[in-house]
């Protein structure tokens, strides 16, 4: 008997942007590729953070795989189909927040939402309105006079509108107050669970943010990049179970060791305990929260 494996809802792989512009003078090493080799496997209805320092590639990343950056190798399906050719279906089953909104300055919020309901046959006025109570919205201003988080919120509620399966969020808190973002995580929360009634597919996430301490509390998966890698793809709560720091004096060759540091006054190893590590690091080490994961990675 043959097992289906379900398709994920974003799959790529060795997906790779070269820069088009010269190296930056200031950097020391000359970034040849934006995005190097990039793989990823998210399966629907999980909630991915992707994570990396400024100019790690996130950005990059989420473009290329809407299609909306041609990469110059490999190659990234959404939903099962090409990103470089997706249907007029699909792309009504998504939702995508640019890192900075893109509003039409003139327009009120209600225009906006007449915009995309004309774009989006699944948009939905009275969720739309919720949502826009739920954020503390101003519909009747111009996006133009809206506060820049007013807008980041703005960008929200249209992507939301028509309950999108698969949702891209660039950097989507980042402007908003810490009762806004609340809101919109509790929001980003409740919405697997409203659309997986019936036969609606449960909702997947892929949001990039900086703050840690918040995508900590929603996320299924993680992805942590650097230099236009990903580093580091997983279950969060299995990183959280078997990741270990371990403080030792020499660095340690072995599978189980995924990342490793030099640090003032030894080294610092990352143990993968489901990859049988050696005996002087089968026990002890800690846990890591986020933060210090993400600190361990980019140290
Ligand atoms: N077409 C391009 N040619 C050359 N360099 C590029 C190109 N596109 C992006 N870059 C550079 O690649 C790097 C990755 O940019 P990107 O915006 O994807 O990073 P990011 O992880 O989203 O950063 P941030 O957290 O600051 O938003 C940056 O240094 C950017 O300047």
């Amino acid at each position: 008997m043959t097992t289906l494996t379900p398709t994920p809802a974003i799959h790529c792989q060795a997906l790779t942007l070269e820069a088009t512009q010269p190296a930056a003078w200031w950097r020391r090493v000359p970034r040849q590729r934006v995005l190097d080799q990039c793989a990823l496997n998210l399966p629907v209805g999980s909630v991915t953070g992707l994570i990396g320092r400024n100019g790690a590639g996130k950005s990059s990343l989420i473009r290329c795989l809407l299609g909306l950056t041609p990469v110059s190798e490999g190659q990234a399906r959404l939903l099962g189909e090409d990103s470089a050719q997706l249907s007029d279906a699909v792309r009504a089953r998504l939702g995508y927040v640019p890192q900075s909104p893109e509003l039409f300055g003139w327009m009120t919020g209600q225009e906006h939402a007449e915009v995309a309901a004309s774009l989006y046959p699944g948009h939905d006025r009275a969720w739309f309105e919720q949502l826009a109570e739920r954020f503390a919205l101003p519909l009747q201003q111009k996006a133009d006079e809206l506060a820049q988080g007013d807008q980041q919120k703005l960008a929200l509620a249209l992507a939301l509108a028509h309950h999108p399966t698969l949702l891209l969020l660039d950097e989507p808190v980042a402007s908003l107050d810490p009762l806004a973002r609340r809101a919109f995580l509790r929001t980003l929360f409740e919405l697997p669970e409203r659309d997986g009634e019936g036969d609606a597919p449960p909702r997947t996430v892929l949001i990039s943010s900086h703050l840690l301490g918040d995508l900590e509390r929603v996320v299924s998966h993680v992805c942590f990049m650097q230099a236009g890698q990903v580093q580091l793809m997983d279950e969060w709560d299995a990183l959280l179970e078997h990741l270990r720091l371990h403080e030792v004096s020499a660095p340690i060759r072995h599978a189980a060791v995924r990342h490793s540091r030099a640090t003032a006054t030894g080294w610092q190893l990352l143990v993968d305990e489901r990859r049988t590590p050696p005996p002087a690091l089968a026990q002890g080490g800690r846990g890591l929260c986020m933060d210090e994961l993400f600190d361990v990675l980019n140290g």
